[in-house]
């Protein structure tokens, strides 16, 4: 299957150093999400990915069997030496496991100038479980998640289990998605995005980006494919590239959708189970 063409990012000459970006999230061991979707998708936009690893997951197309969280002081400390030195464009974070991994990502951000009222720009994807169902973010973490790092984000892109976990709201049409979008701005996020992948009743996959004045309705046609693995990630990293490129947040949104549309059309099987989203078709248009 072939997808739209995309509008891709400007690519630094051979030899300069190309923007920076940086995700904070989990290893999983199957390739389909998580860190290694976010490094795909920031390598075949030409940026340079720098990773801070929350935990690491045990994980294949069929599901998560198990995970080991990282020191809160060591996921810190990655965000800190690479901020300190390599210097980042702007920061995603996807799985954080744990409130104390929440608490030193947030503590972190801060002192690193890293959030929404500083220089870098901070796309908070609330990683909460897989798409089979498996837990990835502790109950007891969603008043950490709400009250910590939500005030500090350029912009949250939750699912819609994530939306019903954080805000209560069930999305099942247009207006409960608006609903949705304004509970979660009410959090402190300068953009809330409630993403539609999950909304299996149209043809279309229907995203709301709000800001507390402005709703931009991004939809692009439903992909019909069972492998859409990383599908969150991939656009959260994709917003996360165009923010770096200092995109305003919309048009970040934007190009990050026609990016994962692509991917869904270029997804592959893997495994017994859901395959990934698919950015590798970028290195086939390159040749
Ligand atoms: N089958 C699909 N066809 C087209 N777009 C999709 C499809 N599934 C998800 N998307 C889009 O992919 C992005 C990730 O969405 P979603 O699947 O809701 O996130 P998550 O992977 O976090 O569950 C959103 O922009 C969503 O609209
Ligand atoms: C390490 C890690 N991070 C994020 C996800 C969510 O991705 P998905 O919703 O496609 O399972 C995952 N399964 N694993």
């Amino acid at each position: 299957m072939t997808g739209a063409r995309v509008e891709l990012l400007p690519v630094a000459p051979e030899g300069t150093t190309p923007v920076g970006v940086m995700t904070v999230a989990g290893s999983d061991s199957g390739g389909g999400a998580g860190i290694q979707a976010d490094l795909r998708t920031f390598a075949l936009l030409g940026l340079h990915g720098c990773v801070a690893v929350t935990a690491v997951t045990v994980q294949n197309s069929l599901g998560v069997s198990g995970f080991q969280e990282i020191e809160p002081d060591t996921v810190a400390a990655q965000i800190r030496c690479v901020a300190d030195d390599i210097g980042i464009g702007a920061v995603k974070t996807g799985m954080l496991a744990s409130a104390p991994i929440i608490d030193a990502v947030a503590a972190q951000c801060r002192a690193s100038g890293i959030g929404r009222d500083a220089a870098v720009p901070l796309v908070v994807d609330p990683v909460c479980a897989s798409m089979h169902g498996n837990q990835l973010l502790a109950d007891s973490a969603l008043d950490t998640l709400r009250d910590n790092l939500f005030p500090l984000a350029t912009v949250v892109s939750p699912n819609l289990d994530e939306v019903r976990l954080i805000t209560g709201i069930d999305v099942v049409d247009a207006a409960t998605q608006r609903d949705a979008a304004k509970a979660l701005h009410d959090l402190g996020p300068s953009w809330a995005l409630v993403k539609g992948g999950h909304l299996r009743s149209s043809d279309e996959s229907p995203d709301l980006l709000y800001d507390g004045s402005e709703f931009v309705e991004l939809t692009h046609e439903r992909i019909d494919t069972p492998h859409d693995h990383g599908a969150g990630d991939t656009l959260a990293a994709a917003i996360t590239c165009a923010l770096a490129h200092g995109y305003t947040v919309p048009d970040a949104v934007a190009f990050a959708k026609a990016w994962v549309t692509r991917g869904l059309a270029a997804a592959y099987p893997l495994g017994a189970g859901h395959g990934p989203v698919n950015p590798l078709w970028r290195v086939g248009d390159c040749g």
